[in-house]
């Protein structure tokens, strides 16, 4: 049952459609429009949820809220405050463009744990973390834990395997993962022969623009390619796909944070500007499924040492850290400056 609740409430999210969290009634601002906000709110006093990252930006956060990005932030309704203007609220794109008129208050979040679940309720569904926000009990209204229990990593499954040749590989099998949120399917592949030794393993998340695209922006595309040659050369080891765009928040939410890229801003701050984490993926799942996969023990081909220590936190000992380092091009030189310089990667 309450699979479903969640289900609906994602498809509602992307829609621009009412969802209930806890107490809380919520419109999303990124898809629903004046019309809708009419509908939802005919007295016009529904405050507005943001994250603290983009309160922040706005500067409405308290430092401790600061610290938090995934916390929400209550900003109060000013009779002036139209969708327009919650709109640039909620989207970076234009705080450039157009400084905000204000002025804002913030004011006490009354059900912290119900709007930080609504925020991470966004992220799952790929729209912006802000909505309208009002009190009131509405039916079927969703917990914090339905959404914790969606998308447990636990309820992944293995669905099926085949034989598939590849160039790295031609003795490669994949294998296909079904997980309980009904999202995209993350898939493993295992080249080489096990031979009882500590496979060499490749998180790879997915990168639509540098996987398919050949951006030059970041260095996936040349990272994926690199890192099949590699465990073949190993003798063997495996590549997981995560179906994790942008770091976690969706191609459409990274493709906005590219934007604000085009603006200035480095790839950690135009995540925190939006409203997100910086790395927002949950390593989790690629410790299970190298857990029904039957490998606890892997050498791990990355930069990232925080990659290392969530496999290691979710019980797969990382018996060995192996550099990943390809595909550097005048384009992404600053990005991955930036990965070496705030988010700790070792380049
Ligand atoms: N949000 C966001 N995501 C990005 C950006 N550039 C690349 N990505 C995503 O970052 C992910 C790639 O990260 P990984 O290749 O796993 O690299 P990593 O975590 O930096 O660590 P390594 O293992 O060292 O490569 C993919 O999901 C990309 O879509 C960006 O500017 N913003
Ligand atoms: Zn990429």
């Amino acid at each position: 049952m309450s699979d479903r609740a969640v289900a609906r409430a994602i498809d509602a999210l992307r829609r621009g459609w009412p969802v209930a969290v806890g107490p809380l009634a919520l419109l999303p601002i990124e898809t629903a429009d004046a019309e809708q906000l009419a509908a939802f709110d005919p007295a016009g006093q529904a405050d507005v949820l943001l994250s603290a990252s983009r309160a922040e930006t706005l500067k409405l956060a308290n430092q401790r809220e600061a610290a938090n990005p995934g916390h929400a932030v209550r900003v109060e309704r000013a009779p002036w405050l139209d969708f327009e203007t919650a709109t640039a609220l909620a989207d970076p794109a234009l705080d450039l463009a157009t400084p905000l008129k204000g002025p804002f208050r913030a004011v006490p979040v009354k059900h912290q744990a119900a709007a930080d679940a609504a925020l991470e309720l966004a992220r799952i569904a790929g729209v912006l973390p802000a909505f309208f926000a009002a009190d009131g009990e509405m039916r079927g209204a969703l917990s914090p834990q339905d959404i914790e229990g969606f998308v447990d990593p636990a309820r992944l499954r293995i669905a099926t395997r085949a034989r598939l040749p590849v160039e790295a590989d031609e003795q490669a099998e994949i294998v296909a993962f079904r997980s309980a949120d009904g999202g995209d399917m993350h898939v493993a592949l295992i080249l080489g022969q096990p031979d009882g030794t500590p496979p060499l393993v490749r998180l790879h998340s997915e990168c639509l623009t540098g996987d398919v695209l050949g951006s030059l922006k970041c260095d996936c595309g040349p990272q994926l390619h690199a890192a099949l040659g590699e465990i073949a050369g190993a003798g063997w080891g495996i590549l997981l796909y995560l179906r994790q765009e942008g770091r976690g928040i969706g191609l459409i939410n990274k493709l906005r944070a590219y934007a604000l890229q085009d603006q200035g801003f480095d790839t950690v701050d135009a995540n925190t500007r939006l409203g997100f984490r910086v790395d927002a993926r949950d390593f989790r799942i690629a410790a299970r499924m190298l857990e029904l996969l039957g490998q606890r023990r892997i050498r791990l081909l990355t930069n990232n040492p925080n990659k290392v220590a969530e496999l290691q936190k979710a019980g797969i000992d990382v018996v060995e850290r192996v550099p990943h380092r390809v595909g550097v091009n005048p384009h992404n030189e600053q990005y991955l400056a930036t990965k070496r310089d705030r988010t700790g990667h070792q380049l």
